[in-house]
């Protein structure tokens, strides 16, 4: 449980860190089920690991819910020398699933908190879009509702002109 500031509100995230193993996947996809914003991490030293995304997405695509909030992070980016996947197809990757991008190091602390950050702000945009749809949809409910009670009793009245 971490707590994060976004513009001057204090939001406590719940972080997940599942297991890569094919072992655990039995577990892993139980924890897309309640899962608001997911951070796909691949290392960029490690082009197995970039290529596993597909996968992971696929995965998210089937379990998670369907407004679930997704960005993708090349990790190691400390380990310049030892770099098999460029900057270039990290981001051509995130485009074609319409996420954000960073290339990040857990070592250095470089750009970790930044992606945090932005995964919970795309989380909060989100349910900040829900709730206007959700009151726009009631809104026009009780529209459709104060019209529908005026119809019925303008028609009350003509009946009751008529029958005089
Ligand atoms: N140089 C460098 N090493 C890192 C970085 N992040 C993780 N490592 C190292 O990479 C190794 C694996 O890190 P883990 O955190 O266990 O990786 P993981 O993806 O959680 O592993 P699984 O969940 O078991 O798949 C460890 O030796 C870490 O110290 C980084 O940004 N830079």
């Amino acid at each position: 449980m971490k707590t994060i500031e976004i513009d001057g509100l204090k939001v406590r995230v719940q972080i997940w860190d599942t297991a890569g193993q094919e072992r655990y996947q039995t577990i892993t996809k139980q924890y897309y089920r309640r899962a608001q914003g997911i951070v796909f991490v691949y290392d960029i030293t490690n082009m197995p690991s970039f290529q596993h995304i597909a996968k992971w997405a696929c995965d998210v695509d089937e379990y998670a819910p369907d407004d679930v909030q997704t960005i993708l992070v090349g990790n190691k980016a400390d380990e310049e020398f030892s770099r098999q996947v460029t900057k270039d197809q990290g981001k051509k990757l995130a485009e074609t699933y319409g996420m954000e991008f960073f290339e990040a190091s857990a070592s250095t602390s470089n750009n970790i908190s930044e992606s945090f950050i932005r995964v919970t702000e795309l989380v909060l945009q989100a349910q900040k879009r829900d709730v206007k749809d959700l009151l726009g949809s009631l809104d026009n409910y009780l529209d459709r509702a104060v019209l529908q009670e005026e119809k019925g009793s303008q028609d009350n009245h003509a009946q009751r002109t008529c029958a005089c």
